[in-house]
């Protein structure tokens, strides 16, 4: 209960249902503890005993009408305090999504990484849906049961008042028994319900990365591998999910026992002193809605289990701490020149060996600045660092003289524009992809930055042109087509810096023209940083960056590192003959 108080906030709002919703439970309760009872008194006693005979049909009728009166009222109301919890619970559940969806989206990406993307799909669906069964269970049946119980144990006093205090306190001495079990129950449930929900969050994620290479899988015949993989992480599942059945089903039968022997206790009491028929039955009805409400307090333990096991799985994201975010008062900006300065900057991923070590480096604005170096060697590193994808360890990544971590993150963003290998698409219009690179941009303007980057011939060809959908992550455009759409969106972003992960891939030579011709145009007034992979991206750059196990080792110009380099001339030189033997010559 205390797990899940912190989300009790989410409620706040709902006040109105939640009053309402309360209100009617008091009335369910009310009618189920202590009225079901005492309407069979009420209606059983004139009926069978000694009065009936004084009584006319009509009376009787009357009297007789009672019973469907109580249902009525206790089904409606039940009906009512159900659908409100519900409803409370359903808006519980959309804002913990919400809440969870708006922190992945500040979320470090060092963060991200750490987990598969389908385990993420799973906890913001199937934990949270979890959650949202607990708090309305909690809200519903953990206040529900208790009142009821409350007026049931107020009846079986009442009615030894008048009729018998022995069998009182024997219905009542029994009920403590059943917390054995229950709380056996909940703690056995607990561990497997954890198991359950990251078994889910496996499943989940081999489905999307399974999707997502869907090529890859086809490609290397992994297909029956895969399967399989997805069988065993099942049949994992499946045995944690029949263990926690096994458990929690067998709370019933426990308390069904505990309680017959309640039953069969208050009958020979009852017959020892001489209780009558009716209050006997009346007082079995008691003790029934007694020992339900412990029943289903019983289960609902297991669910706050369940739940807490799922809250577990939530709070990582939910609670984790926004490293990179906007400094409390930044330095404002508008467009930037695009100076850029690296300060003695050591970064390591994870808290693992330094990716970059000790960088020092001026690019001043204008410049096209080609990042090389060997595998691994720092240069992606090196350019996420300036959009501040990452915090630095130790120095400092400054643009035009400003520390990125002083300046507002949207500030910073918007001027860069990005461009990487594998251009990611979404799945909606070519017109609504390209906007993204800058939302307030008119019809025309879209136009000219499409016609910039040579994409609007192809375009135009497509049946519904500029309103045509490409498919989720672009899968119905080929490669060349995907890149000169992400050029495109560059164009209509106009940053001052530029970014580009030249694609690794050959494009046929049509394309691979078209894209150069595009980027010549790009970069004309900007500080570009190209993690180079082409020779002649290589040769045309104005300054060049030689990285080596995370270390910046030599920069300067194409001519003086060819003569003055050895790393960066048996790159170039392996750049050059793979270019040459690509190109058939
Ligand atoms: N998200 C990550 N988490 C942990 N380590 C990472 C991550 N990304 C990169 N690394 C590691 O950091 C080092 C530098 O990687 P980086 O991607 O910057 O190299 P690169 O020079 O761009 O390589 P490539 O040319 O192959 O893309 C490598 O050792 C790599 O394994």
């Amino acid at each position: 209960m205390q797990r899940f108080r912190p989300y009790f906030h989410y409620l706040r709002p709902l006040r109105g249902q939640l009053i309402l919703a309360l209100f009617c439970l008091c009335i369910y309760s009310a009618a189920s503890g202590f009225g079901l009872p005492t309407m069979l008194q009420i209606v059983f006693k004139p009926i069978f005993e000694a009065e009936a005979r004084n009584l006319t049909v009509m009376e009787i009728a009357g009297l007789a009408m009672i019973i469907p009166a109580v249902f009525f009222l206790r089904g409606i109301s039940g009906y009512f305090s159900s659908y409100l919890f519900q409803f409370i619970g359903t808006r519980v559940l959309e804002g913990i999504r919400l809440d969870y969806f708006r922190k992945l989206q500040v979320l470090p990406l060092a963060e991200l990484q750490k987990h598969a993307a389908g385990d993420f799909t799973s906890r913001v669906i199937n934990d949270a849906q979890q959650v949202q069964t607990v708090i309305t269970a909690l809200a519903n049946d953990g206040i529900k049961h208790p009142l009821t119980l409350v007026a049931a144990v107020g009846f079986v006093i009442y009615a030894a008042f008048h009729s018998n205090v022995g069998i009182a306190v024997l219905c009542l001495a029994i009920v403590p028994l059943c917390v054995f079990p229950i709380r056996f129950v909940a703690r056995k449930v607990l561990r497997r319900a954890h198991q359950a929900q990251a078994q889910i969050g496996s499943l989940s994620s081999q489905v999307t990365e399974n999707l997502a290479a869907v090529r890859e899988v086809r490609a290397f015949g992994l297909e029956e591998r895969s399967t399989q993989r997805f069988h065993a992480t099942s049949r994992e599942l499946f045995a944690a999910q029949l263990k926690i059945v096994k458990y929690a089903q067998a709370l019933n039968p426990i308390i069904e026992v505990i309680s017959a022997g309640g039953i069969a206790l208050t009958l020979i009491f009852a017959y020892e002193s001489g209780v009558t028929l009716t209050d006997l039955t009346a007082v079995l009805l008691a003790l029934y809605m007694c020992y339900d409400p412990v029943k289903k307090l019983g289960y609902l333990n297991t669910d706050l289990k369940r739940g807490a096991a799922a809250l577990d799985r939530l709070e990582p994201v939910l609670h984790a701490p926004v490293a990179i975010a906007d400094p409390a008062t930044p330095v404002p900006i508008t467009r930037l020149r695009g100076d850029i300065a690296f300060d003695h900057v050591t970064f390591a991923y994870n808290g693992g060996e330094p990716a970059l070590r000790d960088a020092s480096i001026t690019i001043p604005a204008g410049t096209v600045c080609a990042l090389v170096g060997p595998s691994g060697a720092g240069k992606t590193t090196f350019a996420n660092l300036v959009p501040r994808f990452y915090e630095v360890g130790a120095g400092r990544v400054t643009v035009d003289g400003h520390d990125v971590r002083a300046l507002r993150l949207a500030d910073l963003r918007r001027n860069i524009a990005i461009v990487s290998q594998d251009p990611v698409l979404f799945n909606d219009t070519i017109y609504n992809n390209l906007l993204l690179g800058r939302p307030d941009a008119t019809r025309e303007e879209v136009v000219a930055a499409a016609v910039d980057a040579h994409a609007d011939e192809f375009i135009r060809s497509f049946s519904d042109g500029y309103d045509s959908t490409v498919g989720e992550r672009g899968a119905l455009l080929s490669g060349g087509q995907k890149q000169r759409l992400a050029l495109a969106r560059a164009f209509l972003r106009n940053a001052p810096i530029l970014i580009l992960d030249e694609a690794t891939s050959a494009l046929d030579s049509q394309s691979e023209q078209m894209i150069q011709e595009a980027l010549k145009k790009l970069v004309v007034g900007k500080t570009v940083l190209i993690i180079a992979h082409r020779f002649s991206t290589i040769r045309d750059a104005t300054m060049i960056l030689v990285f080596d196990r995370g270390e910046i080792v030599a920069s300067g110009a194409h001519a003086e590192l060819y003569a003055g380099n050895e790393l960066y001339k048996s790159l170039y030189d392996q750049q050059n003959v793979g270019a040459t033997i690509g190109n058939g010559l």
